[in-house]
């Protein structure tokens, strides 16, 4: 059936460390379900509060994307494509990650980059308590994937030692393309989820699985959306899909977008566990691979020229 929404799941006052309950189970069995048809859904999850989404959107991002570009390009990582992004020339867009978010410290060091040599304490406490409740809805959904495909603690314990959370800030001027209004390209995310959060202008767009129709994500003042990434499909042996998505702006004001992620730390494998794997009557999906060798790939002259999907195929899926 097809349908203009993704499907919406209340996660209001739910935690991560109170991981049972009827509420709780009920909502699990929403978010695997959505995962699975969808690749997404639309959390209600009044955290970041309207406040610190106002000092966010109407204060910090624009301050940050208005520093000389010299500045911004400071921003450097060992992970290819984990630093400064901008400069494309079809589009009006750049973006800055905060790699290791989780850390006060890892903040406080961008900051020092971006401001230097003293950093910007404001921007330091907006973002360290904007990526807080983030980091907690991240780490739900991550625990009712679990749970909802009966993946042992041990391997709960491996996949979360691995895994590196970032934030990631976007500013989008008016789509130079006014025919098509893209403002970023079609893409699937290469690392396992995000969170986006938006506000007031709205771009976001994800293609539904069954009919390929494109689905708008229109802002809401207390929910974010969260889509899953490729390497979590390998991961669950495809029980949770990732979709494809893209931001097309019909609008002429500049949009300014927050994406908390995970992503396997630099080098790690990411592998089905047995349980989702060779154990099960569906035979595995996905060759184990290396994330850092991946993103390298996706991003190469090869990869590059296949569609996402394609050049995901190509990396890592099984023949049969
Ligand atoms: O800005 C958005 O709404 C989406 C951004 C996105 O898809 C990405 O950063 O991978
Ligand atoms: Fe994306």
């Amino acid at each position: 059936m097809s349908s203009n929404s993704i499907p919406k799941v209340d996660l209001t006052g739910l935690r991560s460390s109170l991981p049972g309950g009827d509420r709780w189970e009920a909502a699990r069995e929403v978010v695997a379900a959505a995962l699975h048809s969808h690749g997404c859904f639309e959390a209600v999850f009044p955290s970041p509060s309207t406040d610190l989404r106002e000092e966010m959107f109407g204060s910090a991002a624009p301050e940050l994307f208005s520093l000389p570009l010299e500045s911004k390009l400071r921003s450097i990582s060992d992970d290819a494509y984990h630093g400064y992004f901008g400069q494309i020339p079809h589009l009006s867009f750049e973006s800055l990650i905060i790699n290791g978010v989780d850390s006060p410290i890892a903040v406080q060091d961008f900051t020092r980059l971006m401001w230097p040599p003293e950093g910007n304490s404001t921007f330091c406490n907006n973002v360290t308590a904007f990526a807080e409740p983030l980091r907690e809805l991240v780490e739900m959904v991550q625990r009712m994937i679990f749970q909802s495909l009966g993946v042992d603690q041990k391997q709960q314990d491996s996949f979360a030692s691995s895994i590196t959370h970032s934030l990631r800030l976007a500013e989008y001027g008016v789509p130079l393309n006014q025919d098509t209004k893209i403002a970023l390209d079609a893409h699937l995310d290469p690392h396992l989820l995000s969170v986006i959060c938006q506000h007031k202008i709205g771009g976001l767009e994800i293609q539904a699985m069954d009919d390929g129709n494109w689905i708008v994500v229109p802002p809401a003042p207390a929910s974010v959306t969260v889509i899953a990434g490729q390497s979590l499909q390998a991961w669950s042996n495809m029980r949770v899909r990732a979709p494809t998505h893209r931001v097309r702006m019909l609008g002429k004001e500049k949009r300014f977008s927050v994406n908390y992620s995970i992503r396997p730390s630099r080098n790690s494998i990411v592998k089905s566990p047995a349980e989702l794997g060779e154990d099960d009557d569906r035979p595995l999906l996905y060759k184990p691979f290396n994330y850092t060798e991946f993103v390298e790939f996706i991003y190469s002259e090869k990869g590059m020229g296949m569609s996402p999907k394609d050049a995901f195929n190509s990396y890592c899926r099984l023949e049969n």
